[in-house]
């Protein structure tokens, strides 16, 4: 019987479906699940035929795509980055090559001040078209669905601005967003004496949030000069009492037991983790804290100490891999860059890296359900690479190797053509 389709890719060469029951942990972090030669059927935005090509002749299509034995994967899941923003940071890159600390360029009123300065004075509609153009870009990067943090108001205004610049790209934009408050991500000038003040503003702010629907989730960075693990505890245990989901920035740049605090929680993610201990690794283990790693971040910050990913796998804890998109410490929308850099600095396998930036990414921002893997009924949010297999992608570095993007069975990018 034939069945009408409204896209068909045939000639698959590797279709990595990321069949799984939840995320991946462990051993299971090293396993991948996917269909040689195989024929991916879409219909009304939906997955409507996974198989072999043998297994189905009679797939009639408005559109076929012939994939010539390339890669096809779900979506990129990226649930880590700060893509609304004021201005940009490029006057920084000087200090760091002078080996000016982060920390000592946001303690001088740099860092994420600048940036906030900058996205005070700009109103929600440039907001809006700069995120747009960066959401553009990441779907061309093979991103189809994002976290977004807000973070760069550190008042009452702004923080609402931004995250209703965020709301608005829920509603817009073909990206899926989910969005995270950080109002707690530095002390502004006006509070630097007194940041429980300042913190309590921002949990003033809940109710707020909450009602208006802004955010999912509640996030804070907390580091040597910005908040305390004790402030931090205290801040997100209030943020759980409002049923938001708990994120935080833990153990960057020094190692004050984020980590720790975090598992305790049972906060949903944990993200950095440069500095973890062993024993805060365990507490992740067993509390199902997924580990968010940001390897661009360290790359960025000229670090050589990565998070030990290789420790946190084998322990059992749930990795997934993110940009940390940001004006300062990781300014790329480019998530195939950071399957390379997680490789090589992380040691992290094809396997993992795969896993780490689909079903695990899509656990960490509470969309296993609809994100991240390519199964019968789900959203068809597809990529095909220019690439032969997955293994291609973390090891040729530096360049988009996305042909076609569909999103929810649309196609929204395709390779540019060069008009020779
Ligand atoms: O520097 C920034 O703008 C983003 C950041 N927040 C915490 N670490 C990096
Ligand atoms: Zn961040």
């Amino acid at each position: 019987m034939t069945e009408q389709m409204d896209i068909v890719l045939m000639n698959i060469g590797q279709l990595l479906t990321m069949d799984s029951q939840g995320p991946k942990k462990g051993k299971a972090m090293g396993e991948l699940e996917f269909i040689e030669g195989a024929v991916l059927g879409i219909k009304d935005g939906e997955i409507r035929f996974v198989g072999k090509q043998e297994e189905k002749k009679d797939l009639l299509a408005a559109k076929i795509i012939d994939c010539e034995r390339k890669l096809v994967t779900p979506g990129l899941v990226d649930p880590h980055t700060h893509a609304v923003f004021g201005g940009s940071r490029e006057h920084e890159m000087a200090l760091k090559q002078q080996g000016v600390p982060y920390l000592d360029i946001l303690k001088q009123g740099g860092g994420i001040l600048s940036t906030v300065e900058a996205t005070r004075e700009t109103s929600e509609m440039e907001l809006f078209e700069k995120s747009t153009f960066y959401l553009d870009r990441m779907l061309s990067l093979g991103t189809t669905t994002a976290e977004i943090k807000s973070g760069y108001g550190l008042n009452e205004d702004t923080e609402l601005k931004q995250l209703r610049v965020t709301k608005k790209l829920q509603q817009k934009h073909a990206m899926d967003v989910v969005s995270t408050f950080l109002g707690a991500h530095a002390i502004p000038p006006s509070h630097r004496d007194k940041p429980d003040e300042f913190l309590q503003e921002m949990v003033g702010m809940f109710q707020q949030v909450k009602e208006e629907q802004l955010a999912d989730y509640v996030d804070i960075f907390t580091e040597t000069g910005v908040f305390t693990v004790e402030q931090s505890k205290e801040y997100l245990s209030k943020a759980k009492e409002y049923g938001f989901g708990l994120k935080i920035h833990a153990d960057e740049i020094d190692p004050l037991g984020g980590t720790e605090m975090a598992a305790e929680l049972g906060a949903v993610s944990a993200d950095h983790l440069v500095g973890s201990t062993d024993k805060g690794i365990k507490k992740m283990a067993q509390s199902g804290t997924v580990a968010v790693l940001l390897p661009g971040t360290t790359f960025y910050l000229g670090k050589h100490t990565y998070a030990r990913a290789r420790k946190m796998i084998d322990e059992g804890v749930i990795v997934s891999l993110a940009t940390d998109f940001n004006p300062g410490s990781s300014p790329t929308e480019n998530l195939q860059l950071i399957m390379t850099i997680a490789a090589l600095q992380l040691k992290m396998s094809p396997e993992e890296i795969w896993n780490a930036v689909t079903v695990n990414a899509a656990h960490a921002i509470g969309k296993s359900e609809e994100a991240g893997q390519i199964m019968m009924g789900r959203k068809a949010d597809v990529v095909i690479w220019d690439a032969p297999n997955y293994k291609y992608i973390p090891y040729h570095y530096g360049v988009n190797h996305v042909n076609t993007v569909i999103k929810k069975g649309r196609i929204l990018y395709q390779r540019g053509k060069i008009y020779g």
